[in-house]
């Protein structure tokens, strides 16, 4: 079995450099297609452009699993007990791929392919809320503290969620009481499996979400279970964001690298796919059909609402989420202008939470800008995500559109989510086809700067001041005010 040299070790105080989100993994597709013996021919795209970003596993790890406060079960128990059934989609046990083979060492071995669709995980009913909101705000990608202050990390998670609760319980409720993401994440899984078998790719299909059932340690487990030989990482997420992808690529890491099967079972991930053209076809279609609705779709105004990151993520972090969103709105702004579409747009960043300065502009602050513009008619577009979820329920068709009504326009539309469109799906299908040849095994993982102090001095150390300064942050009126502005 082939193991990968990894080239995107990181350095040890920077996590996320552009190294990281800018190296180019990519294998060359036919290299890799000698390698099995198979009817599955390897789609290159015509345009390098649509291609999505492969990578097979890179090293950078810290365990994610104590960060949580939900228990998921043992780490032998893999299916859910509330999802019997488990996030499975599998018709067949081994995977033909048409008489698939390939080499192992000196032997030959039947391929067993799998598909690992990662997501973020919502809350299914109220009482749901606080947990998952402790689970996301324990994530150290979600909520980046310096190495000084890890220990507070689980307190200030269990803090913030706490007082967090009550607004997202309200969110939640207006949407019918929990997250839609399970069972459109479910449904998606379902029309990518039959679409890779319309392609004679029989693969088994799981779901694994970062911050609710079904988590992506239990698909890990189920993969292993099922012997899978191969693993396809589609994150369900178009464009790449250390606190989306990455996170999840992150609890991958930890679970892979302690386990001798699956560190070497070979993995490709497809990191980001925003310039697919199948995807921004199936955008432009969703756009142009809602355009119209309009009585004058010509005057429209494209909005298009990004969820927001810290500007933090992109300027310290090395982030390429923003170059990404925008590149992706110009790549659907081509495809509408070849259709003979012409209309402005803008993109706007939503959904901020905390203290921090987030991603401009903001989209509530551009809404009302456009209505003292005079600008009548306004088509939303939500544009980072694939499925529909509070996000677009709440926040843009309630919020939102509340706010534009009041800012003076007149007609609003939105696009809906991409769902199950099948021209979606099926170019996720072509996606998956397209990264299991650059499939490669994990190589042996380094330290982080997350990993623990074993010098107990310099613990001790670490311990003394970082108490200190958690003290006064937390007792900061700043900081106080902060929170009872943003949070509650
Ligand atoms: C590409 C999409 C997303 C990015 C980037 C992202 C970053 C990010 N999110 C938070 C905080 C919250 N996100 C919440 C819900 C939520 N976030 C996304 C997607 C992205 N988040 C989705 C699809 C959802 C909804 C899931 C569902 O239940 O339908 C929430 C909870 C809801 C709420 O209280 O508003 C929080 C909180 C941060 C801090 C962040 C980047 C650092
Ligand atoms: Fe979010």
């Amino acid at each position: 079995m082939d193991v990968t040299s990894c080239s995107s070790v990181l350095p040890k105080t920077k996590l996320y450099g552009p190294n990281f989100y800018n190296s180019d993994a990519k294998f060359s597709l036919s290299h890799s297609c000698t390698r099995f013996r198979t009817s599955v021919s390897c789609h290159s795209s015509k345009n390098s452009q649509h291609n999505s970003t492969t990578q097979p596993l890179a090293m950078l790890c810290s365990s994610s699993r104590d960060n949580r406060q939900a228990t998921f079960g043992e780490s032998h128990q893999p299916i859910d007990k509330r999802n019997p059934v488990g996030k499975t989609f599998s018709s067949v046990g081994v995977c033909e791929y048409d008489g698939t083979l390939v080499e192992s060492h000196s032997h030959a071995t039947e391929e067993k392919i799998g598909v690992l669709l990662l997501n973020l995980g919502g809350p299914e009913t109220l009482n749901d809320v606080q947990p998952f909101l402790y689970n996301l705000f324990a994530d150290p990608d979600i909520i980046r503290l310096p190495s000084l202050f890890q220990f507070i990390r689980r307190p200030l998670a269990k803090l913030i969620s706490v007082l967090r609760a009550p607004k997202s319980k309200e969110g939640y409720a207006a949407i019918g009481g929990g997250s839609p993401l399970r069972k459109i994440t479910d449904e998606q899984a379902h029309a990518l499996k039959m679409a890779l078998e319309a392609k004679n790719l029989h693969a088994n299909v799981y779901i694994g979400m970062r911050y609710w059932y079904p988590f992506t340690e239990e698909a890990i487990q189920q993969i292993k279970k099922d012997r899978i030989t191969r693993l396809v990482v589609l994150p369900l997420y178009p464009q790449f964001s250390i606190s989306t992808t990455g996170s999840s690529i992150r609890v991958l890491q930890s679970e892979f690298r302690e386990d001798a099967y699956l560190s070497r079972l070979p993995v490709s991930i497809i990191k980001s796919w925003y310039q697919r053209e199948g995807y921004i076809k199936s955008v432009a279609d969703l756009i142009m059909k809602e355009l119209e609705s309009f009585t004058e779709p010509a005057e429209v105004r494209i909005f298009f609402s990004a969820h927001g990151v810290p500007v933090s993520y992109v300027e310290e972090a090395g982030d390429p989420y923003k170059d990404q969103m925008e590149e992706c709105i110009y790549l659907i702004m081509q495809e509408l202008k070849a259709r003979g579409v012409y209309n402005e747009h803008t993109l706007a960043y939503q959904s901020r939470v905390g203290p921090v300065q987030w991603l401009k502009p903001y989209t509530d602050e551009v809404i009302v800008e456009l209505g003292q513009k005079g600008v009548k008619s306004l088509l939303a577009v939500p544009i980072s995500f694939v499925s529909e979820h509070i996000e677009t329920l709440e926040e843009i068709d309630m919020e939102y559109k509340e706010l534009a009504l009041e800012s003076g326009i007149q007609n609003w539309g939105r696009v809906p989510a991409l769902n199950c469109t099948s021209s979606f799906i099926t170019d996720l299908a072509e996606a998956v086809v397209e990264a299991l040849p650059s499939a490669r095994a994990l190589t042996t993982a380094t330290s982080t700067s997350q990993e623990i102090d074993h010098d107990p001095v310099r613990y001790a150390i670490k311990l003394f001041f970082g108490s200190i300064l958690a003290f006064l942050l937390f007792l900061s009126p700043k900081m106080i005010t902060a929170f009872r502005n943003h949070l509650i």
